[in-house]
C-alpha cells in the first residue's frame, strides 16, 4: 500500500477541467516534485490534498484511508507557500510553535521542538524576532520550520522559492533537500521551474493541461521522455520530423529525414514502418566532429550563430536540407579546441540511443 494515493483525481471549475484524471502514488519519506507550465493544475492538486478544494471526482488516500472529504483541520499536513504566509504580528517562536500549540502540545515540548527546528534551518536564536525583521530567505526557512515542527504526515510546498533571487534559490533548494532527508517527512513540491524540478526530488510528476504526462525519477524522465511535451519541456533540444523505417536485417531502425538524410535511432514499441515521428536531439548530446567522423549519424551544416558562455559554447548550426537550425552545446576543455566561427561548415554527430524518437503530433 502506498503512503499517499491520488486515484483518478478530477477537478472542474465550470467548463474548465483543471485536473483531468490524475493518478499517482507517493511512498512514505519520498520527495516528489510536480512540474508543469502555469495553469496546468499543480496547485489545484495540492489544494485538493490539503482539503481547501474538493475534487469533482476521484479519491485521495493517505495510508489507505480515504481523506477526500475530510475537512482541512482534520488533516495533519504542513504547508509552505510562495509568499511565506508567516503571521507578521507573531514572533518567530510563535510562528514555528503554531501547529504544536493548536494541537495542544505542552509548552516545554513547544520550546524544545522550536529550538530543534530553528537549529535545523540554521536560525538558532531567532525566537524573539518578528518576520519583518528577517530576510526573504530567512522567512522562507522559518515557514519550512513551521510546516515541519508539528510532525505532519505530509508537507506540501507550492513554489516556495519563487520570490527569492537566483543564488538564494539555489542554496535554499539544497537546504530543503537536506532538511527533508534529515526529517524523512513525505514531501510534495510544486514548481514551474524545470531546473528545480530536475534537481530536487526522488520522483518527478510532469503535468500539462490538467493531465499527468510522466511520473518517473528525474533522471529517467530526462533521459527517456515518454511524450513530446516532456521531451520539449525539460532540457533544451531541437525537434526534427521524420519517418520511422525498419530496414530488413538491420539492428536499429532509422528515421528518414528526407533529402537523403537519416538518423539511426533505437527501436521503440508501438512504432512501425512508415510512421511519422518527432525526433528530439538534446543540445548536450549532439557533438561536433573534430577530425575522424563516426560512420553513422553525422550531419553537416553551417554555423549560423555562436553563443559564448565561458565554460561552454552554444553553436546554432543550420542544416539547409532540413531547413532547421540544430543547437549544439559544446563544453570547452583545456585542450586546444578549435573555436568555430560564423559561417564555418561543421559536422556533428549524435548516438542513436540519444535520439528521442516519439510518435509525431497528431498521431495516437
Ligand atoms: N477557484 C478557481 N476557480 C476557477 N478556476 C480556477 C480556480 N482555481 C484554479 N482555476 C483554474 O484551473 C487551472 C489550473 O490552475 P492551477 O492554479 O492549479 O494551476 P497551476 O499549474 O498551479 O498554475 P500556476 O503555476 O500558475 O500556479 C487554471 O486554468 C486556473 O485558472
Amino acid at each position: 500500500m502506498a503512503f499517499l494515493e491520488l486515484d483518478n483525481l478530477r477537478k472542474e471549475f465550470g467548463d474548465l477541467v483543471a485536473v483531468d484524471g490524475v493518478s499517482l502514488t507517493v511512498e512514505e519519506g519520498q520527495f516528489v516534485t510536480i512540474v508543469g507550465p502555469s495553469g496546468c493544475g499543480k496547485s489545484t492538486i495540492l489544494r485538493s490534498i490539503t482539503g481547501l478544494e474538493t475534487p469533482t471526482s476521484g479519491e485521495i488516500r493517505l495510508e489507505g484511508r480515504d481523506i477526500t472529504e475530510l475537512p482541512p483541520y482534520r488533516r495533519n499536513i504542513g504547508l509552505v507557500f510562495q509568499d511565506y504566509a508567516l503571521f507578521p504580528h507573531k514572533t518567530v517562536f510563535e510562528n514555528v510553535a503554531f501547529g504544536l500549540k493548536m494541537r495542544g502540545a505542552p509548552e516545554a515540548e513547544q520550546r524544545e521542538r522550536v529550538t530543534e527546528m530553528l537549529e535545523m534551518v540554521n536560525l538558532e536564536g531567532y525566537e524573539e524576532k518578528y518576520p519583518g525583521e528577517c530576510s526573504g530567505g530567512e522567512q522562507q526557512r522559518i515557514a519550512v520550520a513551521r510546516a515541519i515542527a508539528f510532525d505532519p504526515d505530509l508537507v506540501l510546498m507550492d513554489e516556495p522559492l519563487s520570490n527569492l533571487d537566483k543564488n538564494l534559490r539555489t542554496s535554499i533548494r539544497s537546504e530543503l533537500r537536506r532538511i527533508q532527508a534529515e526529517t524523512g517527512v513525505t514531501t510534495l513540491y510544486v514548481t514551474h521551474n524545470q531546473n528545480e524540478a530536475l534537481s530536487l526530488g526522488d520522483k518527478l510528476a510532469v503535468m500539462n493541461d490538467g493531465r499527468l504526462e510522466q511520473y518517473d525519477t528525474p533522471e529517467d524522465t530526462y533521459r527517456e521522455p515518454r511524450t513530446r511535451f516532456v521531451a520539449d519541456f525539460l532540457g533544451r533540444s531541437t525537434e526534427l520530423q521524420g519517418t520511422y523505417t525498419r530496414p530488413e536485417g538491420v539492428a536499429n531502425p532509422v528515421a528518414d529525414l528526407g533529402e537523403g538524410l537519416e538518423l539511426e535511432v533505437t527501436a521503440r514499441d508501438g512504432l512501425s514502418n512508415g510512421d511519422p515521428v518527432s525526433l528530439f536531439l538534446r543540445d548536450e548530446k549532439v557533438k561536433l566532429v573534430n577530425g575522424h567522423a563516426p560512420e553513422r549519424n553525422v550531419l553537416e551544416g553551417e554555423i549560423e550563430s555562436v553563443d559564448y558562455r565561458g565554460r561552454d559554447i552554444n553553436y546554432f548550426i543550420r542544416v539547409p536540407e532540413l531547413d532547421r537550425t540544430i543547437q549544439v552545446s559544446h563544453v570547452a576543455d583545456d585542450s586546444a579546441e578549435r573555436f568555430h566561427d560564423l559561417g564555418d561548415t561543421v559536422r556533428f554527430h549524435i548516438e542513436p540511443e540519444n535520439v528521442t524518437c516519439l510518435p509525431a503530433e497528431g498521431t495516437p
